[in-house]
């Protein structure tokens, strides 16, 4: 059982805004977290985050490694051997982000076919959509937007942030992967993911990874709590957004082109 009350892992603490891994497909190139973020943090004025556990959900073809990622990161491990995954399973990791507690809620889903509708139904409410593939089969990339398209009909586009992460970056060569990666960015782009590559086997940007998707969400949980905030003061809607490079937390997300 998760103690809601232990203090948090030292490594599980965020001072900083981890940067992102290619600014071609950034969720945003800010070098640091939202000042009125920052501001709201430092004064106390989070209201419910720290209090809130964020849906987080892992999706892909079967074998691209999403089990693996989460248990790299959870628990340290690797298990060269495949298991599937039947149905869905969960793990919980507590972060203090700029102070407050966090907690994410790692829902791996199963990539079998037969499992598909099992694994659907617990798409609902989730904050931010992990869509990973495999660096050595472009087919798994050609199929992250049909997965993308799946857990978005089951979430609202505008308020849910993406990643499009490339697994088992150790199986390839720089020659290999370079190639690769060109391909992976323009998908990213159009989705309007975060682009990320990794290795579970050797850890190669699993923590990167994970801290950063808890940083961003992180970040629109609070911008979001602190439009709501200002909504009940006011009585109207207040947008809180930047004039930088923030494609994805203020502007509405059109649905993309590749789930219509
Ligand atoms: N070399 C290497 N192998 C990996 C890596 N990640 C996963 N694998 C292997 O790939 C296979 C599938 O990994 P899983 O994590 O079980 O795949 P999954 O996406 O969870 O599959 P489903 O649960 O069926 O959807 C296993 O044999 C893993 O050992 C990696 O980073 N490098
Ligand atoms: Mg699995």
């Amino acid at each position: 059982m998760m103690n809601v009350l232990a203090p948090v892992r030292r490594d599980r603490v965020i001072a900083d805004l981890p940067p992102c891994f290619r600014k071609e497909a950034a969720l945003h190139t800010r070098p640091a977290f939202h000042p009125t973020v920052a501001s709201a943090c430092q004064e106390q004025r989070t209201g419910t985050v720290g209090f809130k556990i964020s849906k987080i959900i892992v999706v892909g073809d079967l074998s691209v490694g999403k089990t693996c990622l989460i248990n790299r990161f959870c628990k340290d491990t690797f298990d060269k051997n495949y298991k599937a995954t039947i149905g869905v399973d969960f793990e919980m990791e507590r972060f203090e982000v700029l102070g407050v507690p966090f907690s994410l809620q790692l829902w791996d889903t199963a990539g079998q076919e037969r499992f598909k509708c099992i694994a659907s139904t617990y798409y609902r409410g989730a904050q931010a959509i992990v869509i990973v593939f495999d660096v050595n089969d472009v087919a798994s990339l050609e199929h992250t937007r049909q997965w993308l398209a799946d857990a978005l009909k089951e979430n609202d586009p505008s308020n849910v942030i993406l990643f499009l992460v490339g697994s088992k970056k150790d199986l390839s060569t720089p020659a290999q992967y370079s190639l690769m990666e060109k391909d992976a960015l323009k998908v990213a782009q159009e989705m309007q993911a975060e682009y990320w590559a990794v290795s579970s086997l050797t850890g190669e940007n699993v923590r990167d990874f994970f801290f950063r998707v808890a940083a961003l969400t992180f970040e629109s949980s609070v911008l979001a709590e602190l439009e709501r905030s200002s909504a009940r003061r006011i009585g109207d809607t207040v947008r809180i957004s930047s004039n930088e490079n923030d494609l994805y937390l203020s502007a509405p997300r059109k649905k993309p082109k590749c789930c219509q």
